[in-house]
């Protein structure tokens, strides 16, 4: 020990002893043995406490090293491929009772989607002219079996264009909705960003919206319905019977299908159970809130607290959801860093569709070339890659009607055009550009899902959640 360190405290800081600290610290002049005595009791009780402060730092520094880390999961993949549905999933697996706290909110947004649904098909009769309509010959079964209407131009005059006068204070809720919604989404935005909730120990949510969604739900005073709200569901259920004879009206039908407007495979749609949306008492069920459609604006962040059924550890799980158009992607980069894992959700029934946003794009080829751009970039190259191929109930019924994938992807050459075998092709497709064009070796995960299937997307989140816990938990062990 060097002879320094052995020199009283006063003269290892300062020989000069006009300082003030040398002063402070030095016994005072003719200090009594008495009050020595009590100047020793007093420095060594200060010690005491001091130590102790130190023991405690030092424990709850070691807390903080042994506390695994949170498990960062982004979700990515083009609009509308379910990024936000698989959330709801995780949602209403980890917080089931906040997950259902939030059902009278979706009642609006549900009832958005009919409007838009509804819409849809008004402009496509508005679009028809008369002389075309003498030519449709409904070849649509659900039209043939459940209209009660013909196909006369005469039907047309005296059955459709009265009900689209009929029906224009639906479309008129559209802007008021629309506006109602944004309104609460901005007064809940503010509130969320200030509020940070665990509603419990354990799988609970922190809900922190760091921006915009078009529209966004919460379960807050402010989201709860209200009269104004029940005034535009009383507009509705005033309408129903209408909106019921439009939709079961089959030249609307035939009209629609010679179009290539397939209502049904939209996002949103609810038309088959009209009589249950518009009723006064409806309050969506938990499979309407999955398939609710919410475009997602921005980038948001949800924590969950989940636990680890074998260890009994609790981690905090943080997830992403972002908004897919391609116009938004540019926000997904600042996410990149530092993710544990990638969800990455591909529509697999979207081959034969191209992009809202470019109609020279096919959907499925946009989203192999999107996986391409994330598989190869540098900063994830240590995240997991987990596919999700989904839509799976859409895609079925699709191959089902005769619609040939190899149509849209010749390379698919003369395969069977079954959902095995085109979703087995799909998923080999990724895994080859996984191997080939990743930056390090990487496992391939990949599952087919229905996101609208809340039980069966519940087994293959558990699976998820399972594997990225004993991932990370080995990580954070070897740091
Ligand atoms: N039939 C069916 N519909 C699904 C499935 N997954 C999602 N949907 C529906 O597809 C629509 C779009 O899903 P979202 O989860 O909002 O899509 P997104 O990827 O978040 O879209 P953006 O927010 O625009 O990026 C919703 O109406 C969902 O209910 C599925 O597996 N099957
Ligand atoms: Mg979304």
């Amino acid at each position: 020990m060097p002879k320094s360190s052995r020199l009283p405290i006063a003269c290892m800081f300062s020989l000069d002893e006009a300082d003030p600290i040398s002063q402070a610290l030095s016994p005072p002049q003719n200090e009594s043995e008495q009050d020595k005595q009590k100047r020793d009791l007093r420095e060594r009780a200060a010690k005491l406490a001091s130590d102790e402060i130190d023991a405690r730092l030092n424990k709850e520094r070691l807390q903080i090293r042994r506390t695994p880390k949170p498990v960062k999961i982004l979700l990515l993949g083009q609009s509308e491929s379910g990024k936000s549905t698989m959330l709801k999933n995780f949602q209403l697996m980890c917080e089931p009772k906040a997950f259902r706290a939030e059902r009278a909110s979706w009642r609006l947004i549900i009832h958005l989607n009919v409007i838009r649904s509804i819409r849809i098909i008004l402009d496509a009769l508005a679009s028809t002219t008369p002389s075309e309509y003498s030519q449709y010959t409904p070849r649509s079964s659900y039209a043939s079996q459940h209209s009660t209407h013909s196909t006369s131009t005469e039907d047309l005059v005296s059955d459709l264009l009265p009900l689209r006068a009929r029906l224009a204070p639906v479309l008129e809720l559209e802007e008021t909705l629309k506006q109602r919604l944004a309104a609460r989404a901005n007064l809940a935005q503010s509130q969320n960003m200030a509020k940070l909730s665990f509603s419990g120990p354990l799988n609970s949510t922190i809900r922190l919206r760091r921006a915009n969604q078009e529209i966004s739900v919460g379960s807050s005073a402010t989201m709860q319905c209200n009269d104004v709200d029940d005034d535009s569901a009383r507009i509705l259920y005033e309408r129903s019977a209408d909106l019921l004879q439009l939709w079961q009206n089959q030249t609307v039908h035939a009209v629609l299908e010679r179009r290539k407007i397939r209502l049904r495979e939209s996002a949103g749609f609810f038309l088959d159970e009209l009589e249950t949306v518009t009723s006064l008492q409806y309050v969506p069920t938990d499979e309407h809130i999955l398939r609710a459609r919410l475009r997602t604006l921005g980038v948001s962040e949800h924590r969950m607290l989940l636990s680890d059924p074998y260890g009994g550890i609790t981690r905090e799980f943080r997830l992403y959801d972002v908004g897919g158009h391609r116009s938004m992607r540019a926000k997904w980069a600042p996410y990149f860093d530092d993710m544990d894992a990638i969800i990455f959700v591909v529509p697999i029934s979207a081959f034969d569709q191209v992009l809202a946003e470019d109609h020279n794009v096919n959907r499925l080829a946009d989203s192999i070339e999107l996986w391409t751009s994330i598989v190869t970039n540098e900063l994830l190259q240590n995240s997991n890659m987990i596919l999700l191929l989904n839509k799976i109930d859409i895609l079925q019924a699709k191959l089902a009607s005769g619609i040939l994938f190899a149509d849209y992807f010749p390379s698919y050459g003369l395969r069977p055009n079954d959902y095995d075998s085109v979703s087995r092709y799909v998923s080999k497709k990724f895994n080859s550009i996984l191997q080939q064009r990743s930056p390090s070796p990487r496992v391939f995960y990949c599952r087919r899902t229905n996101a609208t299937d809340a039980q069966s997307t519940a087994f293959v989140l558990l699976g998820i959640k399972d594997m990225l816990m004993r991932y990370n938990l080995k990580e954070s062990l070897i740091l």
